[in-house]
């Protein structure tokens, strides 16, 4: 385990089962159809291509980068896209790929954005989901794990764009972020 973290979470082997399951799941939803799957960079690529590949019907790969305003404690609900996604959306199945739902800003402002330009259907699926920390209501439709509101890293998650290689998921130690 690393140094830097307090306590794992989530081991490889529970993370790998539970996206085979959540692939599972898809691949039945979207049986006859093609999936437009867009990642939320950058935190979601590593959930991203493991999921993709357990995920059997045909999927097209794309990304969006945002950001909002503020830390996520203080943020104002003020969402900016600074990489759109290179497909066309319009008449698409649309499954967005996040790393974990926190107040639900960011996805408050893309569903309804991609909604708006014409998408069949936007759907959502997130490794982690921290309900207690919620501003906004958010449907999630595949929901890898809840988590206590503990700030976690590892598995695509960063502090300060470190610890995203890690192939656990592990809560940080307070001093760390805290120095
Ligand atoms: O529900 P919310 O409060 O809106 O927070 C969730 C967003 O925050 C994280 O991204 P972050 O801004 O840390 O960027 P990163 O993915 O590049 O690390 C995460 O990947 C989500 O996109
Ligand atoms: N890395 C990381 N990003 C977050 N964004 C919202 N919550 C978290 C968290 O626990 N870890």
């Amino acid at each position: 385990m690393h140094q830097d973290v307090k306590e794992i979470l989530f081991t490889e082997e529970q993370i790998q089962k539970r996206v085979r399951e959540m692939g599972a799941q898809i691949t039945a939803d979207y049986a006859g159809k093609t999936i437009l799957l867009c990642g939320i960079l950058k935190g979601a690529v590593v959930f991203y291509t493991d999921l993709a590949r357990q995920i059997q019907v045909p999927v097209k790969f794309d990304f969006m980068s945002c950001s909002s305003y503020g830390s996520s404690a203080t943020s104002s609900g003020a969402v900016t896209i600074r990489k759109d996604m290179d497909n066309d959306v319009a008449g698409k199945d649309i499954l967005i790929v996040e790393d974990i739902i926190d107040t639900g800003i960011t996805l408050s402002y893309l569903v309804p954005y991609l909604k708006d330009r014409g998408a069949n259907s936007v759907k959502l699926a997130t490794l982690l989901s921290k309900p207690s920390r919620r501003q906004v209501d958010i449907h999630v439709d595949y929901n890898g794990f809840e988590i206590p509101d503990a700030f976690v890293v590892g598995y695509g998650l960063d502090y300060d764009s470190s610890y995203r290689n890690l192939p656990y998921i592990g809560i940080l130690k307070e001093e760390i972020y805290t120095k």
